[in-house]
């Protein structure tokens, strides 16, 4: 199976330091909805894995939330792809849960949706927390330069860690060599 797991804010979307608190604030990145509709449309599996603190911070509500997925998804529908499995981790910082990254919590969640291993399915992501979620279970971290990228790749990241400037050119990438 050809599993792609994505973050979202700073990878389909376009990310804030104020959060991401209204389905108006939900803007897509340029490129990201059709590279999500060109790699379903090529037989990849495309799950996210999002963390959601603005939840248990009382920033936005769950409804908020499931319609920036909503649209998320009839954005992709209407160019011919689907998403697949969404999940997010809604607590704060300090609710000590299984699921916030840099936990790997969410990426074993959609493992076991789809009964597949981990090892070597790439997680794309613009944190390191991200990248760190990823190298816990042994799954491929990818960094894209878009939201917090920059800053992510100015301080450092794991030595395995594949870079790429956005979400379209991964989906290139692995449409044009059939990797992954
Ligand atoms: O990139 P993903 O995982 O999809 O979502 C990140 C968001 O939940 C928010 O995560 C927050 O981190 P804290 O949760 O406050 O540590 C901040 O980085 C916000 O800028 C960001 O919008
Ligand atoms: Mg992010
Ligand atoms: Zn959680």
């Amino acid at each position: 199976m050809k599993l792609l797991i994505l973050d979202r804010d700073g990878v389909i979307n376009q990310d804030s330091d104020a959060y991401i608190k209204s389905l108006d604030e939900w803007i897509p990145i340029p490129g990201s909805i059709e590279a999500i509709a060109q790699l379903s449309k090529t037989g990849w599996t495309v799950a996210v894995a999002t963390n959601q603190s603005g939840i248990a911070r009382g920033y936005y509500s769950l409804a908020t939330l499931d319609a920036m997925h909503a649209r998320l998804r009839e954005l992709v529908a209407a160019q011919g792809g689907e998403v697949g499995l969404i999940v997010y981790c809604p607590h704060g910082p300090d609710d000590g849960c299984d699921c916030r990254k840099p936990r790997p919590g969410m990426l074993r969640t959609i493992a076991n949706h789809y009964a597949v291993d981990l090892a070597g399915v790439w997680f794309v992501g613009d944190s390191k927390g991200d990248l760190e979620a990823a190298r816990a279970v042994d799954a491929q971290p990818v960094l894209v330069r878009t939201g917090k990228g920059e800053q992510t790749l100015s301080k450092g990241v794991p030595e395995a860690t594949l870079i790429f400037d956005d979400l379209a050119s991964i989906a290139s990438a692995l449409i044009h060599t059939q990797a992954g």
